[in-house]
């Protein structure tokens, strides 16, 4: 459930008056999503995603989101398009919340992912870091290393209860890893940082579209390789599939290829990209009141995520070579 703000019908007829893109036709809260409120708003002219921004996207960061959401669209990728308000704002206020319309977009997302739908998500991953080259703005990634030391602190003494050693596997792992992040220099650019099987369409095993750019920032484009690796080639019972990872793999290296040194570097990636959203999901798992109208992650499928990483000697382990 993630309409966490109602919208009354006197409010929406309001806001409305501000854009031309005709009379509401229906009005729908979806359910799906964790951060924001987003309705479906059907038109007389077409359908739009109405979104309210929640407490935890700041708001000096939604220029940057919705600048870079025209910079792809205007660059071919296929993902929502702000819509203008008639004085040219992007950005608008609703019920309190900043507020904005963006162009909906046909396709279904997938739960269980194959290896032709891996292989599309792989090029698409690479076309959208191209894609993205050139765009002006910049905005640090706020859940890297430092980030991650932050949540273990907030988590510190509690996730025992979630499961046993977690406390001390985290700050092992901050111990181990935090060092090896700060020390990457990789090549960089602006990434997704969130591209799970939930923000991409497709239609049949055809790629239609990429949603959701509210974690998007500038990092390595390797890391947001590993975060799609742990996101789409681990089967539910928790085996890494490495028919999965060869398909992702090969379909972006065709299109982006990865250097040495990210090639190199894509394991311990995929094992700090699997210790970054343990950490958000523990942090949501003990801080969210019993009854809350959100739908809990469970941190537990990624600990064994990033137990995977922590055993697998080299590159062999994910059957890939560039
Ligand atoms: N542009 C869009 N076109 C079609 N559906 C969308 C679009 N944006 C969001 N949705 C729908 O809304 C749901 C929640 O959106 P999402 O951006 O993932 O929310 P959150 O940021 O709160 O996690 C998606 O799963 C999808 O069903
Ligand atoms: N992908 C994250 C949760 C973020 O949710 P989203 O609906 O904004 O993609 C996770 O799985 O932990």
């Amino acid at each position: 459930m993630a309409v966490y703000t109602e919208v009354p019908d006197e409010d929406l007829a309001a806001f409305l008056k501000a854009y031309d893109i005709g009379e509401a036709v229906s009005f729908k809260g979806i359910a799906e999503g964790v951060e924001n409120t987003n309705y479906l708003l059907v038109t007389t002219k077409a359908r739009f995603i109405l979104t309210l921004y929640e407490k935890r996207v700041n708001r000096d960061d939604l220029p940057f989101f919705l600048g870079l959401l025209e910079h792809l669209a205007a660059r071919g990728v296929t993902c929502p398009q702000p819509v203008a308000a008639r004085d040219g704002a992007l950005l608008s206020e609703l019920c309190g919340r900043p507020a904005a319309l963006v162009t909906f977009l046909d396709g279904v997302s997938v739960r269980r992912p194959t290896p032709r739908q891996c292989a599309e998500l792989g090029r698409a991953l690479a076309d959208l870091h191209e894609a993205a080259k050139g765009f002006e703005l910049k905005r640090p990634n706020a859940l890297s290393v430092e980030g991650w030391r932050r949540l273990a602190e907030s988590a510190r003494g509690r996730s025992d209860a979630v499961a046993p050693g977690l406390d001390a596997l985290i700050a092992a792992e901050l111990a181990a890893l935090g060092p090896t992040f700060e020390g990457l220099a990789l090549p960089s650019g602006v990434i997704h940082a969130d591209l799970f099987p939930n923000n991409v369409f497709f239609l049949g095993d055809r790629l239609s579209g990429l949603i959701d750019f509210y974690f998007a920032c500038d990092d390595a484009f390797a890391y947001d390789v590993a975060i799609c690796l742990n996101a789409w080639c681990f089967e539910t019972t928790g085996e890494f599939n490495v028919t999965k990872g060869r398909a992702l793999l090969d379909a972006y290296h065709a299109a982006r290829p990865l250097s040495e040194a990210e090639t190199a570097a894509l394991p311990a990636l995929a094992r700090g990209a699997a210790l970054r959203f343990m950490l958000t999901r523990l942090v949501d798992w003990l801080d969210t009141p019993p009854g809350a109208l959100v739908k809990k992650l469970d941190p537990l499928e990624y600990l064994k995520k990033l137990r995977f990483h922590q055993q697998a000697a080299g590159l062999g382990d994910y059957g890939w070579r560039p």
